[in-house]
């Protein structure tokens, strides 16, 4: 039953006589609670306008004597069964019931908009590289190095790994990635290769596979839907991760780079298995194999990008969207998304392992050494 016909079922013009002053009172607050329901933004749900529709019938007209609509007219049934149930329950009783139904309607959803016009936002302690806030139901989680363009140091894939973990778990619908600042982020920090002794490269090498593995994991395993909200320039793996998120939104101002070969590096992040998917095999060698930029449009012909928007106005336009995607119901979507990931589950980790195995080895070879050696020396000549 919507909402509006319930209205319209419960509030037809009435005309009661009434002889006593109480009864006048009450009935004067009978008509103003019909008032009131009209007023009412939310639907109520329809346990609580059958409720509303059989008080009504038993105080304008008294109890049901109407003969029981038939097994398969839902509607008219359920409306009978609720009227019905009041048994005899008198009319100044079913008026007064009525009229403390609407007022506690009322008082409900004026609590509810106060509390809606000024959510909370709490921020999460513990992190120092990125930002942690639940509001509205959703968990954002902002890459908070802004000075360094939000390059992905070892602390910070850390601190991703844990709110990832904890906003699976925390009692919000949706989870956001997004960036602090000008980029979305850069990519790994190149500082990751920085300051190792050659006797350590080997085991820098394996410790940064095995937390690259992790990280990795957690988007693939991630419970719930996943949106990257990418309010500029996006470098590396943070491109690669883009094809684990069930949205993409993109500012105009966005670009989308993947120099693995110009670093000596190879594709992470499930994206030599997905890129190919998403936007065909010749488009991902494109960006994988010969480190074409994107710009935002591109991406998003190309399906890496669900929608972009003016940059003037992305943060207004994405949250909002957002805010309704968030309102929606939580387990329903969960288990939507987790239904839609299994198909691929094992696939992507083992994509995620033999990527990682790969990397390691590229790590050590003098490609890649030497195109960490240029971007410093690149930085110091200027
Ligand atoms: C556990 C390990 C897992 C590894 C996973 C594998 C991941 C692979 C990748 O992500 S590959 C991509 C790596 N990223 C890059 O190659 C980008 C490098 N940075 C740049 O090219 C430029 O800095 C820029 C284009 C992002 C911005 O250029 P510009 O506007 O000229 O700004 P600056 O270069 O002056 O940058 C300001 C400041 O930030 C430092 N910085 C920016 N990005 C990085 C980075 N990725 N790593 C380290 N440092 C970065 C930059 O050096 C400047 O520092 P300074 O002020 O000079 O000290």
């Amino acid at each position: 039953m919507e909402f509006r016909q319930a209205q319209a079922v419960c509030i037809p013009a009435v005309h009661l006589h009434m002889t006593t002053a109480t009864m006048q009172v009450s009935q004067k607050d009978f008509e103003k609670a019909q008032e009131q329901l009209k007023l009412l933004k939310k639907d109520p749900g329809n346990e609580t306008k059958l409720k509303l529709y059989a008080l009504f019938k038993q105080a304008t007209e008294g109890p049901c004597n109407s003969p029981k609509p038939g097994m398969l007219d839902f509607v008219k049934k359920a409306k009978w069964d609720a009227w019905n149930s009041l048994g005899n329950l008198s009319q100044d009783n079913a008026r007064q019931k009525y009229t403390e139904l609407v007022s506690s309607l009322i008082s409900a959803e004026s609590a509810g908009q106060t509390k809606d016009a000024s959510p909370e936002e709490s921020r999460h302690d513990g992190y120092e590289t990125i930002i942690v806030t639940t509001k509205n139901n959703i968990t954002k989680i902002m890459f908070n190095r802004p000075e360094r363009k939000n390059a992905i140091n070892h602390q910070m894939y850390r601190e991703i790994i844990k709110a990832l973990q904890e906003a699976g778990k925390d009692d919000s619908t949706i989870a956001v990635i997004t960036g602090n600042g000008e980029y979305y982020t850069s990519g790994n920090d190149l500082n990751n290769f920085a300051n190792v002794q050659p006797n350590d490269m080997e085991k820098m090498a394996k410790d940064g596979a095995e937390l690259l593995k992790e990280f990795v994991s957690c988007f693939i395993d991630f419970p719930k839907p996943l949106i990257a909200v990418v309010n500029g320039p996006a470098i590396g793996i943070s491109v690669t991760l883009l094809g684990l998120c069930d949205i993409v939104y993109a500012s105009d101002r966005a670009t989308f780079h993947t120099p693995f070969s110009q670093l000596g590096q190879s594709p992470e992040g499930c994206s030599s298995y997905l890129f190919p998917k998403i936007m065909g095999l010749a488009k991902a060698n494109e960006m994988l194999l010969f480190n074409k930029k994107l710009t935002a449009a591109e991406a998003c012909a190309w399906g890496l990008v669900t929608e972009v928007f003016p940059d003037g106005t992305f943060q207004k336009e994405v949250w909002e969207r957002l805010k309704a995607y968030a309102s929606l119901p939580k387990n329903s979507l969960a288990v939507s998304k987790q239904l839609l990931r299994s198909m691929e589950k094992e696939k992507l980790h083992a994509v995620n392992s033999q990527e990682c195995e790969v990397l390691k080895e590229r790590w050590l070879s003098d490609e890649c050494l030497n195109a960490i050696v240029s971007f410093f020396q690149r930085k110091s000549k200027l």
